[in-house]
């Protein structure tokens, strides 16, 4: 495919993401109707659509509308591309109609330039301060991946190693003596050798940090409340934890057992009754949140908050947090995390907590804001009285 005829594409699948469609769900139907396409033009097209829905309000603004078209259009217009890409030729778009004039972006709304929507914006501005600008700009681009070594098999020397041995080039993230940031081959690390003998995870650096953060020991019982697939649960165990999983949705944990294995560890998994009358050393709630600090992975999900979402995620937050403390020994820690830099689904909820349970007192509480390596985070730990 030609870079034009990408684009056309990509034009293709927004439209279908804007009409309500999940972005992976419309990047692979598209797929499925153009099996000509070959993996470079899919990549291609699927970074289109990520790059246009995280910049979703500038690139509309640039290119005169909201619609599929509009935003490929700004974005063109962003790059200094649009007369080489909108000429109708072969498969490329049509050409620019007068109707689709571009405004000047310094003309813009400031929650249009920083593509925030503008009942965000002063959320924003409450966690990043003076930096607001600075870290929502960052936030335009795409993140990197990062992946946590499996010290259980490996030194991050050796994994390093065994990753360049097939091409994937990686460098040592200074935050987290587990971390690497890969720099070349993002696309090979899933079907990597390395991958599939468990020498490294997935995993982005603030999980990383926040998870090295807790005062974990070899034998420690430890529950992950909210184990979703693990990823959590699987750097805790690879610290000779002995960690159990729970979900309220059992089948999110499908991948954890497969993961385990590779990662060699050893992960029990545990449904909500099973949990009565135990005790764990150290309870984590990694609770469901927005993601606020994670998209730039996850951008449809920026426009699709609403405050009625919100409010709903912070009352699961609250039942979360109420339902794990008594799963939590006496003397015995409770650490609650989101991937949320709002101060209502992090501070806010850890002070309403502790003013309904006065047994807990907050040990250590952390906000990572979102920068070059990491997404956003938020973790307190607390203590129960023993
Ligand atoms: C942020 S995700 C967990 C991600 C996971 N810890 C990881 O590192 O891959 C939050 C999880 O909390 C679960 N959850 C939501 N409400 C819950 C509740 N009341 N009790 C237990 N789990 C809950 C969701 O099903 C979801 O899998």
């Amino acid at each position: 495919m030609t870079p034009a005829a990408r684009v056309a594409a990509a034009i293709k699948v927004l439209d279908d993401i804007l009409g309500g469609a999940a972005p992976e769900k419309a990047l692979t139907s598209w797929g499925r109707g153009h099996r000509f396409a070959g993996s470079k033009d899919r990549a291609a097209i699927r970074d289109h659509v990520f790059q246009a829905l995280r910049c979703r309000a500038s690139y509309g603004w640039l290119g005169g509308s909201d619609s599929g078209r509009g935003l490929m259009l700004g974005a063109m217009r962003a790059a200094g591309q649009a007369d080489e890409v909108f000429t109708g030729e072969g498969h490329a778009p049509g050409p620019v109609s007068e109707g689709e004039a571009g405004r000047e972006l310094a003309q813009a709304p400031r929650a249009v330039r920083l593509d925030v929507p503008d009942w965000l914006l002063p959320k924003f501005d409450a966690a990043f301060g003076a930096a607001a600008d600075e870290i929502l700009t960052l936030m335009q681009d795409r993140a990197g991946l990062f992946l946590r070594v499996n010290t259980a098999r490996a030194t991050r020397a050796e994994a390093q190693a065994a990753l360049a041995a097939e091409g994937i080039a990686t460098v040592p993230v200074d935050q987290v003596n587990t971390a690497l940031h890969v720099t070349e081959n993002e696309r090979k690390v899933a079907g990597s050798q390395a991958y599939r003998d468990g020498l490294v995870e997935v995993q982005d650096v603030s999980s990383q940090v926040a998870m090295a953060a807790l005062p974990v020991t070899p034998g420690m019982r430890v529950l992950d409340y909210c184990a979703g697939g693990g990823g959590k649960a699987l750097a805790l165990a690879a610290r000779d934890a002995e960690v159990t999983a729970h979900d309220i949705d059992p089948r999110r944990m499908a991948d954890i057992a497969p993961r385990a294995v590779r990662a060699g560890v050893t992960i029990a998994r545990a449904q909500a009754e099973d949990l009565t009358q135990r005790a764990f050393d150290l309870v984590l709630c990694d609770a469901p949140c927005s993601g606020s600090g994670t998209w730039r992975r996850t951008p449809a999900a920026k426009w699709a908050l609403t405050e009625a979402r919100l409010a709903a995620l912070t009352g699961m937050q609250d039942d979360v947090l109420r339902a794990a403390a008594p799963l939590v020994a006496p003397g015995g820690l409770l650490a609650y995390a989101t991937c949320s830099v709002f101060a209502e689904e992090n501070a806010a909820r850890i002070e309403a907590f502790l003013s309904a349970h006065p047994a807990f007192t907050l040990t250590d509480s952390t906000t990572l804001l979102p920068r070059a390596q990491g997404d956003g985070f938020y973790y307190a730990v607390l203590r129960k009285a023993g």
